[in-house]
């Protein structure tokens, strides 16, 4: 059983790439890492997904216990056999959906009490039972409990979140023991209070674990917020452990994180857009519901490598989105995916060869350009 690793290759400025080393194979980094809520990246194969050059997948916890549930999990082999995924799988921890999704909550010191959202059935989450859950799930990568705040919050009520998570880290840490080859990844809290931030980052390096994400982000406050508490937290965070960025985000997003860095993202809107009829591209959004495209022969990209940006048209993309056919969601989430798959390895390439900087006015000038 090999070990878990983290090798920055090269640096450009404050951005770093380099490889996460798994058991189950290597994670090319800045990554991103599609969401697989409940073992699948929705309207993709797996075959798919790796082909596109992801290295990892997410898994929900809160999603998963419901159902298909994590011992049932285990007694079909871990979420890689049931999925058919053999890389490495990264699982959130559940107090985010809980907070997001569950009905009825009641949170304590102890843990979370609530009501599922499919049946209304009981259940307590408990940093205990999170990392119960995320071993019988056989995640490479695990994420601690944590309590994220919604923004904009009252100061005392991100502090109180804050160390309520602190608090519980410590008992994920040692609930998760010793699992060679395994990581378990702290999430920094905060809000936007730079004192909550730097406290909650060195409490948690203090922990010594196998990462760290900055968590409460993305929640709806302001780019220019989210970027302020990267650059407070990052100096604080070791440089020879990972940084995950959680939620996050549009590829301006992504690209403005790696650039103060950021080494690992995941996002739902790459697949969640592309079922709605949203296509990222090079050129920025393409809106494929938008009656323009109706007679639209050019793809979404010519230059693709991805058969879906490449070989179909804009009119057969608004047809399918305007149908409403399955094949529509199945394209477009194709196309997306081999999108931001696509802009991390350039992202990579830029940092490697030390000309990020001009990388990135390259890529900002496509998206402002527009389709040509
Ligand atoms: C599969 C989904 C992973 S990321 C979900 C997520 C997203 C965002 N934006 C913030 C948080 C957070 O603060 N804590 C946790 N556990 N998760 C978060």
């Amino acid at each position: 059983m090999s070990s878990f690793g983290f090798t920055v290759h090269a640096r450009d400025g404050a951005a770093r790439t380099g490889a996460i080393t798994t058991p189950r194979g290597e994670i090319r980094t800045p990554a991103f890492m599609p969401v697989g809520t409940a073992g699948t990246v929705k309207a993709m194969y797996p075959e798919q997904v790796k082909a596109l050059g992801a290295d990892i997948v997410l898994g929900n916890t809160y999603h998963l216990m419901l159902r298909p549930g994590a011992e049932r999990v285990a007694r079909l082999g871990g979420l890689h056999r049931m999925m058919r995924w053999d890389g490495p799988i990264l699982t959130d921890s559940g107090g985010f959906q809980v907070m997001s999704l569950a009905g009825l909550r009641k949170l304590s010191e102890t843990g979370v009490v609530f009501q599922s959202h499919i049946d209304g059935s009981r259940h307590e989450m408990t940093p205990e039972r999170s990392i119960e859950i995320q071993t019988l799930l056989g995640a490479d990568i695990q994420m601690q409990l944590d309590e994220c705040v919604r923004l904009p919050a009252p100061r005392e009520e991100v502090e109180k979140a804050m160390r309520l998570s602190l608090r519980w880290a410590e008992r994920c840490r040692t609930a998760f023991g010793s699992q060679p080859g395994r990581a378990l990844f702290g999430i920094v809290q905060g809000g936007t209070d730079e004192a909550l931030r730097v406290e909650s980052a060195k409490d948690l390096v203090s922990l010594d674990l196998g990462g760290y994400a900055v968590g409460g982000l993305a929640v709806g406050e302001p780019q220019a917020d989210m970027l302020r508490m990267i650059e407070t937290v990052e100096p604080h965070l070791p440089t020879a452990k990972p940084r995950y960025l959680m939620g996050v985000g549009t590829p301006d997003d992504i690209a403005q994180a790696v650039r103060r860095g950021i080494d690992m993202f995941d996002c739902v809107m790459p697949t969640r857009a592309g079922r709605h009829g949203m296509a990222y591209t090079r050129h920025g959004r393409v809106n494929l519901k938008n009656a323009r495209f109706a007679e639209d022969i050019r793809p979404l990209d010519e230059a693709s490598s991805c058969a879906a940006s490449r070989d179909y048209s804009r009119a057969y993309l608004h047809h399918l989105v305007r149908s409403g056919e399955i094949l529509g969601m199945m394209l477009l989430t194709w196309s997306n995916l081999a999108y931001y798959q696509d802009l991390m390895a350039g992202l990579r390439a830029a940092i490697r060869d030390g000309r990020l900087e001009d990388h990135l006015a390259e890529i900002r000038e496509g998206w402002a350009r527009g389709e040509a």
